[in-house]
């Protein structure tokens, strides 16, 4: 067994949509990125890599390239789950947390979670995925951005 974490940090700002864990999320503000800057996914996939020891998203999708100009993480996802089939890993499970102040994350959650168990091809009682604030402090309690960090198990298969 393989153990992996992620970490990831995306400033909120004007005219950009704000899509977490695929879902877009009514909200006067939205992430910046190279990507569509869905930070969870992007936290989840650096989990995996790393306990793939594959190195991180940087690595595999470079914002250098305009390939991945404005791309949906979700399909970056799948290609993250297509790297760990070829390398004989199987994901055990994911833990993952949406840091932000607003807006309030959780009945948006069902769905990201049915698109990361769709991405991933996993059962849905392998994915969890929670949010908090940080009680108005820091970064994320004044509303500059969206943090996010994920954990996982990967077996080798
Ligand atoms: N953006 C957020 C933040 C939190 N939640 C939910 O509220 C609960 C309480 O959050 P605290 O930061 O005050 O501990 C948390 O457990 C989440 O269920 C949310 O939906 N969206
Ligand atoms: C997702 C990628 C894809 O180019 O771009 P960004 O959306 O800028 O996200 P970040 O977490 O800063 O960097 C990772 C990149 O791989």
């Amino acid at each position: 067994m393989r153990v992996g974490m992620g970490y990831d940090v995306h400033k909120l700002t004007e005219n950009r949509d704000l899509i977490l864990g695929g879902v877009n999320i009514p909200w006067e503000k939205g992430l910046l990125g190279h990507s569509d800057a869905d930070v969870l996914i992007h936290a989840v996939m650096d989990a995996l890599l790393g306990a793939a020891a594959l190195g991180d998203i940087g690595k595999h999708f470079p914002d250098t390239d305009p390939a991945y100009k404005g791309i949906s993480s979700v399909k970056l996802l799948t290609h993250v789950m297509e790297l760990l089939r070829q390398h004989h890993f199987a994901v055990g499970n994911v833990d993952a947390v949406i840091i932000a102040q607003k807006p309030k994350m959780a009945p948006h959650i069902p769905q990201m979670r049915k698109n990361l168990v769709q991405a991933m091809g996993v059962e849905e009682d392998r994915i969890n995925i929670k949010a908090t604030t940080e009680e108005g402090l820091g970064f994320t309690g004044r509303g500059e951005g969206i943090a996010s960090q994920a954990i996982c198990l990967l077996e080798e298969v």
